[in-house]
């Protein structure tokens, strides 16, 4: 049987057998522990210039229909199963599966040794990595989380208005999901602009509120810079509110920093608490908010990670800034934080 080859940057090998595209990929390598969901994250831009690995031993073992697409085409570089179904067969769902990762250039490696690969990117984190035929990799490393991963994302999204409801709100899509459009769509009317949108060109006094949204790489990305300082200066005047990479940027908007993390929180089962209530919720995240950075800057932590005290979620009550790190859309997960969207209601009032 054909071999193909997962090459961590720090030398180690696992291998596999190839399924998806029939090409290399490299990317920096990270795992999610979701068990549900397998279209919703191969579709999550929050994955480009990333190849993820499924820690759930059996994807694909239901119709991608059952799934939703999280954006225009797959996202990640490339995808890592246990059993994809690419060999072990489960009919229709696993010939789906290929066919799409066919059609969308990515590379699959099944009957991966995937609780062994996982273990090893939490002992040594996050780390570059190769899909490949060959068992060696000599060509240069490459480090995604320095591209402009969200231009490649939004650079085909157009300017748009959309939804219906009463309140107008100026929407900076910095590699949205779909679904999380759709949520705000759901209740308020979104203009929606990208991140390299001419921001002089917008009194932000025509809107009701700011949300940023969800996006891949590093937050402190130059390319981000401009978002940035437009959400300074928004700060005070409309209330504003993110998720994910939003939350990271309105932290920087408060002269905060992000930090990268050893592996990211990547799944659908991680409690956060305010130290009385703990909810479950989705994660996708790389980086975080560095909570000594926020001292003195008027934003207060409202929420934390039960396992490890990652900043979760924000405020700055007095001008009315609200911002969460994890997704409270699920898409896959629960719904335990989908008050959220109802709560961004209330914030702005009248
Ligand atoms: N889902 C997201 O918005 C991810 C935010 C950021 N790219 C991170 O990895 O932390």
């Amino acid at each position: 049987m054909e071999r193909r080859y997962v090459i961590l940057e720090d030398g180690t090998v696992f291998d596999g057998v190839p399924y998806g595209a029939d090409r290399e990929a490299q990317s920096e390598i990270v795992f999610t522990t979701a068990m549900t969901g397998y279209l919703e994250a191969i579709t999550d831009p929050s994955y480009e210039g990333q190849m993820l690995v499924f820690a759930s031993p059996t994807i694909a073992n239901y119709s991608l229909s059952a799934g939703k697409m999280e954006s225009e085409r797959a996202r990640v570089s490339g995808v890592i199963t246990r059993d994809a179904h690419s060999v072990l067969g489960a009919g229709k769902p696993g010939d789906e599966f290929e066919e799409f990762l066919e059609r969308n250039g990515v590379p699959g490696v099944d009957l991966v040794d995937t609780r062994a690969l996982v273990r090893h990117i939490r002992e040594k984190g996050a780390m570059k990595a190769v899909i490949s035929d060959s068992k060696e990799f000599h060509g240069q490393w490459v480090d995604t989380m320095s591209l402009d991963l969200v231009g490649r994302v939004c650079r085909d999204r157009e300017e748009a208005t959309m939804g219906s409801g009463r309140l107008k709100c100026l929407y900076i899509d910095v590699g949205s999901k779909f679904s999380l459009r759709e949520q705000m769509a759901r209740r308020f009317t979104l203009h929606t602009v990208n991140y390299d949108h001419d921001f002089s060109a917008i009194d932000i006094d025509d809107y009701d509120l700011l949300f940023i949204s969800n996006g891949p790489g590093d937050p402190a990305h130059q390319s981000l810079r401009p978002v940035v300082n437009f959400v300074q200066s928004c700060i005070g005047r409309v209330p504003t509110f993110g998720v994910c990479l939003g939350h990271q940027i309105i932290a920087q908007a408060y002269g905060a920093s992000t930090r990268k993390m050893k592996f990211g929180h990547r799944g659908s089962n991680h409690a956060v608490t305010d130290g009385r209530r703990s909810i479950v919720t989705t994660h996708n995240h790389g980086y975080a908010v560095d909570p000594d950075t926020l001292k003195g800057t008027g934003l207060k932590v409202l929420q934390w990670d039960v396992n490890d005290g990652t900043v979760e979620a924000m405020e700055d009550r007095a001008r009315n800034v609200y911002s969460v790190q994890y997704h409270p859309e699920a898409s896959p997960g629960p719904h335990d934080a989908s008050a959220f969207f109802d709560s961004l209601i209330e914030r702005v009032g009248d």
